[in-house]
């Protein structure tokens, strides 16, 4: 491999079920060296990780990323959003994290809406209307469920600040991850001290907020990471907020992520504040904001469907009239925490594949209801939607988001977009580059434009009407949730 043009800088995506780290060249945006180590979620009522998981496979990934990561002279953390992290006094977890898809926080979010003025006042205070996914909603299932554990808590973190404070010893976060927490008042960009209260949370427990551009310090020597004592750390951000800086994204330009999670999300220069809780009104990472709807059920979902079914995932077949919204995990977009798994117009000459697309079918479904609402007028509705996340990578998922959207779809070549935006992160902390326009410079958007096709408004149609129907069922809770 040739020698690097530039410094090299290396990229963390700490998502749901794994660590991915890139070394990349910040002159070029070659990826030099890159790893991989997975996390495990726990599952039945709640999901949760170890948080020193999380630490030891970033170890592992940039162990695999040899000594291209030593000579690295920043780093950069993106990590999945709202995850609740306690530590007590040493900086040790006092309990596993509470993971942005347990939805068992839902009668707490519920409440905390309620007491506080309602939908509009969090959508106007914090940008978003809490659902459980929430940071803040997880702190007050934590108070109420674990008490003990509450108090023990000496440092709440997110999970990107996790990490990156045992990169640097010092406890920071960035605008982006701050704002999915629903105790950051987006019109002021400052913790509430309302809500904090209202929770029990001494905003002294809490991370500062380093400004975008700012370096959040630097690799201590306390451990045995392959970086050199001294190499810069940038703020980090949430996945979402680093695969947007990732992609270069502009305003108005449209993502769909497909991971565990499944997101819809553009860059925006308006504040949002939707009180139907369908956005939620992030910040970016840069000084702008970040409008976005998140699915709790996305690849997992239909990956289970597929293995039920003992298929391979391309396996699909055209033609169905069954619809399935694919909601095992409870479901935030819509906002339904307590739904599971529904399938409806089942008949005998119905195939398992066509029961497969129809499970790709309802997540979609269910992401391009709220894109309409995260874009704003001034975006482009012809503008190809970018298709990114692990899911991006199938034919199927590509065909179904390209009949139902009738947008055309761009598939970026480069498949890290989350580790990437962190390492452009890390090349402006370096050079006082935007971050956006060095991923431009890198060109990491580039891929292959699918056309539009028409609009498929008969399958919208008919699993809206069943989502519609079946609400009392999907309200209903059932025995694990
Ligand atoms: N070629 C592929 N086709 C369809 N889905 C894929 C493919 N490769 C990976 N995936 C899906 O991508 C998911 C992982 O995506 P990723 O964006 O890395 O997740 P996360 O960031 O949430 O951990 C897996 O659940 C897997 O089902
Ligand atoms: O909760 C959200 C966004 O609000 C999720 O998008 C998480 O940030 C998890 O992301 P992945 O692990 O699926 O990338």
């Amino acid at each position: 491999m040739s020698a690097a043009e530039g410094p090299l800088v290396v990229g963390v995506d700490s998502s749901t079920q794994s660590t991915k780290a890139l070394v990349v060249d910040a002159a070029t945006g070659r990826v030099v060296a890159t790893g991989q180590a997975p996390h495990t979620v726990s599952s039945g009522a709640g999901r949760e990780s170890d948080p020193r998981q999380w630490w030891d496979a970033l170890c592992e990934a940039l162990r695999q990323c040899g000594e291209a990561a030593h000579e690295a002279a920043a780093v950069s953390v993106g990590g999945q959003q709202h995850g609740l992290v306690t530590l007590d006094e040493r900086g040790e977890p006092v309990r596993p994290a509470l993971l942005w898809n347990d939805v068992r926080s839902a009668p707490q979010a519920r409440r905390l809406t309620e007491e506080l003025g309602g939908a509009k006042f969090w959508a106007e205070r914090t940008g978003s209307v809490p659902a459980a996914s929430f940071t803040v909603t997880k702190w007050a299932w934590l108070a109420e469920h674990e008490p003990e554990a509450a108090r023990a808590t000496k440092a709440v973190r997110l999970p990107h600040d996790y990490l990156t404070e045992r990169l640097t010893g010092q406890g920071t976060t960035d605008r982006g991850d701050a704002s999915g927490t629903g105790w950051w008042a987006s019109g002021t960009e400052a913790y509430d001290e309302e809500i904090l209260a209202h929770v029990g949370l001494d905003p002294a427990l809490l991370p500062r907020v380093v400004r975008p551009g700012e370096v959040a310090g630097t690799v201590r020597d306390s451990h045995d990471l392959p970086f050199s004592k001294g190499t810069l750390v940038a703020p980090g951000t949430g996945d979402n907020a680093a695969a947007a800086l990732g992609l270069g994204l502009r305003p108005g330009m449209p993502v769909m992520s497909l991971g565990t999670s499944g997101t819809v999300y553009a860059v925006s220069r308006r504040r949002p504040a939707d009180p139907s809780g369908t956005v939620a009104g992030f910040a970016d990472a840069r000084g702008d904001w970040l409008p976005l709807a998140c699915t709790l059920n996305c690849t997992l979902a239909v990956d289970r469907v597929a293995t039920l079914l003992g298929l391979d995932r391309e396996a699909v077949e055209p033609g169905t009239a069954v619809t399935l919204l694919p909601f095992l995990d409870g479901e935030r977009t819509p906002n339904l925490p307590n739904a599971s798994g529904l399938l409806h117009g089942l008949r005998h000459d119905t195939t398992p594949g066509q029961l497969l697309q129809a499970a790709y079918d309802g997540a979609v479904h269910s992401l391009l209801g709220a894109l309409d609402l995260v874009l704003d007028q001034d975006a482009d509705p012809s503008a190809p939607l970018l298709l990114i996340g692990g899911g991006a990578r199938g034919a199927a998922w590509q065909q179904t988001v390209r009949r139902l959207s009738g947008r055309p779809v761009q598939v970026p070549e480069a498949k890290e977009l989350v580790a990437l935006g962190a390492a452009a992160q890390a090349a402006g902390v370096l050079t006082g580059e935007d971050p956006a326009a060095v991923a431009r410079r890198w060109n990491t958007a580039a891929g292959p434009v699918l056309d539009a096709v028409e609009r498929d408004e008969e399958t919208l149609a008919r699993i809206a009407g069943v989502l519609s129907d079946a609400a009392p069922l999907l309200e209903r809770p059932t025995d694990t949730h």
